[in-house]
C-alpha cells in the first residue's frame, strides 16, 4: 500500500475481518432471512462481509459526533438539541445507490437504542416534468440543472437543525415524474441517509453545498460498462412491471416493445442522457467521498477506499 495515499484501501478479505473483532451480536439467520427480503437483491455474503462492518464503522463515526456534540453544548453552555447524523450515498444512475441505503438503514437501525433511521432520496427534488419541459432539458434530468438545488438545500439546513417536521417531495420511477402534492414527512431522525447522483457535487449558485451537511459520505463505484449493463436490465425489468401499468409514464411507449428494442431503447438513453451526466457532472465528485465502495460485474464490493481526512 502507498504509504502517502489520501486512502486507506481494503480488499474484501481485509474489510470482513473487521467484523470478527466486533462485540455486536451478529445477524441472526433469522434477521439475514428478513433482510433478503427486504432487499432480494443483496446476497447474505455481501451483508456479512461488507455490510456489516460498514455498519459498525458508521456506527463508531455516529456515536462519537454525538458525545462531540454533548462536549460543545456542554462548554458553550448551550443545549444543542437533535442533531441528526446525515450520511450522503452517490453514484450513477444505476450503481446501486438506493439498494445500498435500503439495507444500510435497516442495518443501522439495528444498532445501539434502536436509532431511529430515515432515508430520502434526491430524485423528489428534481423539478417537475412541466417545469423541464418548459426549461427545454427534459433530456437533461438529473444533470445540476434540472434540481431544485436550493430546496434541497433549504431541506438539509431545517433536518440538520433539527427542526421537527421537515417535508420532503417524492419522486416516482412509475410515472417518473415528481408526485404532485406527495411528501416524505422527516420527523427528527438520529441518523439520516441521503441518496442521489448530485449529494456530493458543487453548485455555485448556492453558498452551501448538500455536502456540507454530511457527517460521513460514500460513492458507490463501478466501471461504466457494468452500470450500463445494470441500467439495461433494470429498464427492462421496468418495462416487465411498471411500465405494464397504465399509470407509467412510459406504458404507451415501452410497454408493448419487443426485448431487443427495449435494449435498444435503453441503451440509447443511457448513452444519450445518464453516460454524459456520469463522465460530466458524478465522477468528478467520486474523490470528496469519504468513503468508495467499488463493484465488480456481479455487484459484489470487492475493494473498499476509506479517505484519510
Ligand atoms: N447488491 C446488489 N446485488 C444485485 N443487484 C443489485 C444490487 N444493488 C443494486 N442492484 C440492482 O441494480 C439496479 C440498480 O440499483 P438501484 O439501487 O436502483 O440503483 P440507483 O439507486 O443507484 O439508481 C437495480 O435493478 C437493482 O435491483
Ligand atoms: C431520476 C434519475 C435522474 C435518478 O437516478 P437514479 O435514482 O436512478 O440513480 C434517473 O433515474 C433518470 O430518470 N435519468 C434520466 C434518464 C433516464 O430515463 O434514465
Amino acid at each position: 500500500m502507498n504509504l502517502y495515499s489520501p486512502y486507506i484501501e481494503f480488499n474484501r478479505k481485509e474489510w470482513a475481518e473487521l467484523q470478527e473483532h466486533q462485540t455486536t451480536i451478529p445477524l441472526t439467520e433469522m434477521e439475514l432471512e428478513q433482510l433478503k427480503g427486504l432487499n432480494e437483491e443483496v446476497s447474505i455474503q455481501e451483508v456479512k462481509d461488507i455490510y456489516l462492518p460498514l455498519t459498525h464503522f458508521i456506527d463508531l463515526y455516529a456515536s462519537v459526533s454525538r458525545e462531540l456534540n454533548r462536549l460543545t453544548a456542554s462548554y458553550l453552555k448551550k443545549e444543542a438539541g437533535p442533531v441528526p447524523y446525515i450520511i450522503g450515498i452517490g453514484g450513477s444512475v444505476a450503481v446501486g445507490k438506493s439498494t445500498a441505503a435500503r439495507l444500510l438503514q435497516a442495518l443501522l437501525a439495528r444498532g445501539k437504542n434502536n436509532p431511529k433511521v430515515d432515508l430520502v432520496t434526491t430524485d423528489g427534488f428534481l423539478y417537475p416534468n412541466a417545469v423541464l419541459e418548459e426549461k427545454g432539458i427534459m433530456n437533461r434530468k438529473g444533470f445540476p440543472e434540472s434540481y431544485d438545488i436550493k430546496s434541497l438545500i433549504q431541506f438539509m439546513g431545517d433536518v440538520k437543525s433539527g427542526k421537527p417536521e421537515v417535508k420532503a417531495p417524492v419522486y416516482s420511477h412509475l410515472a417518473y415524474d415528481v408526485i404532485p402534492g406527495e411528501e416524505k414527512t422527516i420527523s427528527q431522525p438520529d441518523i439520516l441517509i441521503i441518496e442521489g447522483i448530485n449529494v456530493l457535487q458543487i453548485k455555485k449558485e448556492t453558498p452551501l453545498l448538500v455536502s456540507d451537511f454530511f457527517d460521513f459520505s460514500i460513492y458507490i463505484d463501478a466501471e461504466e460498462q457494468h452500470i450500463r449493463h445494470w441500467y439495461i436490465e433494470r429498464f427492462k425489468l421496468l418495462r416487465n412491471t411498471a411500465f405494464q401499468n397504465t399509470e407509467s409514464f412510459f406504458h404507451s411507449r415501452f410497454a408493448n416493445i419487443g426485448e431487443e428494442e427495449a435494449v435498444q431503447t435503453a441503451s440509447q438513453i443511457w448513452q444519450d442522457i445518464n453516460a454524459k451526466n456520469l463522465h460530466e457532472n458524478i465522477l468528478p465528485t467520486k474523490g470528496r467521498a469519504r468513503l468508495i465502495l467499488k463493484k465488480e460485474a456481479d455487484h459484489s464490493i470487492q475493494r473498499i477506499q476509506l479517505r484519510k481526512l
